[in-house]
């Protein structure tokens, strides 16, 4: 059963169901949970069944937002951190990948959370920036004026440290059918992702990413992997900008159409192999392109890096469990 998301959820719930809203960032898709009381006790075989696209209502990832207050009370130690980094950060993005597993953070669904929250009347991003916590902290939203979602990710860092940003590798990945694994780069966004840089879009667009690419040395948590085709600069109104095209193996899906901390870490990465660990003399703003769209990546002046892109809700209704 299904209703436009501008349609309120029926008025008269089915005992036993429970509401959710479908939505996407550059087709990055989530079944969105609102737990207005911090009550829900989603369980990974729930997730599982609600990401399922045939047994469910499909997508590559659930998010429950739940009051960061009552995750703090319950133990929740995330929630703890981000009230204690901002007291006004209210609401907790719980985010989990299709196969039932946490993940620290998602670029895109912070995004579409935003747009959630606002659905719901829990945020008014018109009046000004939302602040939301997350396993990978605090992260602030902003409304631009073309309807874009724009999220200032915090800080970013390359696990393989100073010797990894010299030498633009600390890792190996190897897809299906590549006769040798390539180079590739570790870059952290709360998240783990390892980048690829590919010499062509030819190439790019004929990978095998059922499977998911093999990395060494193994992470211990397990990665995103991002490959990536560098392709020049232009002249953007605020200056040089850089374009890139990336396809992405999600740790706990698969591959998607599109990846908002794999966004980030495709142009940190293509940065850091143009100017060094510090970037100088790289662009500090990116359009990535995705299979889904395109978003913006910019290296903010203080240091962290910021990830705009669309928002979309697509319907809402009810589901048992
Ligand atoms: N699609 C997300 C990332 C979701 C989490 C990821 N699969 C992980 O396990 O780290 C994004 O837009 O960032």
């Amino acid at each position: 059963m299904t209703q436009p998301a501008t349609s309120p959820v029926p008025s008269v719930p089915t005992p036993g169901t429970l509401a959710f809203t479908k939505g996407h960032g550059t087709q990055n898709d989530f079944v969105l949970i609102a737990d207005p009381e911090g009550l829900l006790d989603l369980t990974p075989a729930d997730v599982r069944r609600l990401a399922d696209r045939r047994a469910g209502i499909g997508g590559d990832g659930v998010i429950r937002l739940a009051p960061t207050a009552a995750l703090a009370r319950a133990g929740e130690e995330a929630a703890q951190v981000a009230l204690a980094q901002d007291p006004t950060a209210e609401w907790f993005m719980d985010y989990r990948n299709s196969d039932g597993s946490v993940a620290e953070m998602c670029g895109n669904g912070v995004r579409v959370f935003a747009a959630f929250a606002e659905q719901e009347g829990l945020a008014d991003l018109s009046a000004g920036p939302l602040s939301l916590g997350t396993r990978a902290g605090v992260k602030r939203v902003t409304k631009e004026a073309n309807g874009w979602y724009a999220v200032d990710m915090g800080r970013w860092f390359l696990p393989g440290g100073e010797s990894a940003a010299a030498d633009g590798y600390d890792a190996a990945v190897a897809v299906r059918g590549w006769t040798a694994p390539r180079p590739a780069l570790s870059v952290n966004l709360g998240n783990p992702h390892t980048v690829v840089a590919l010499a062509s879009v030819e190439e790019l667009a004929s990978l095998e990413l059922f499977h998911a690419p093999e990395v060494a040395p193994v992470p211990p948590h397990g990665t995103n992997v991002e490959l990536v085709v560098p392709l020049g600069e232009e002249e953007g109104p605020d200056g040089v900008v850089g374009r890139l095209r990336m396809r992405v193996h999600e740790r706990g899906v698969g591959e998607t159409p599109s990846c908002g901390t794999g966004a980030c870490a495709a142009a940190l990465a293509v940065r850091t192999w143009q100017g060094g660990s510090s970037g100088d003399g790289a662009p500090d703003t990116w359009i990535v392109e995705v299979p889904g769209g395109e978003v913006r990546v910019r290296v903010l002046p203080g240091g962290d890096v910021e990830l705009a892109g669309p928002a979309e809700l697509v319907y809402s209704g009810r589901v048992s469990l």
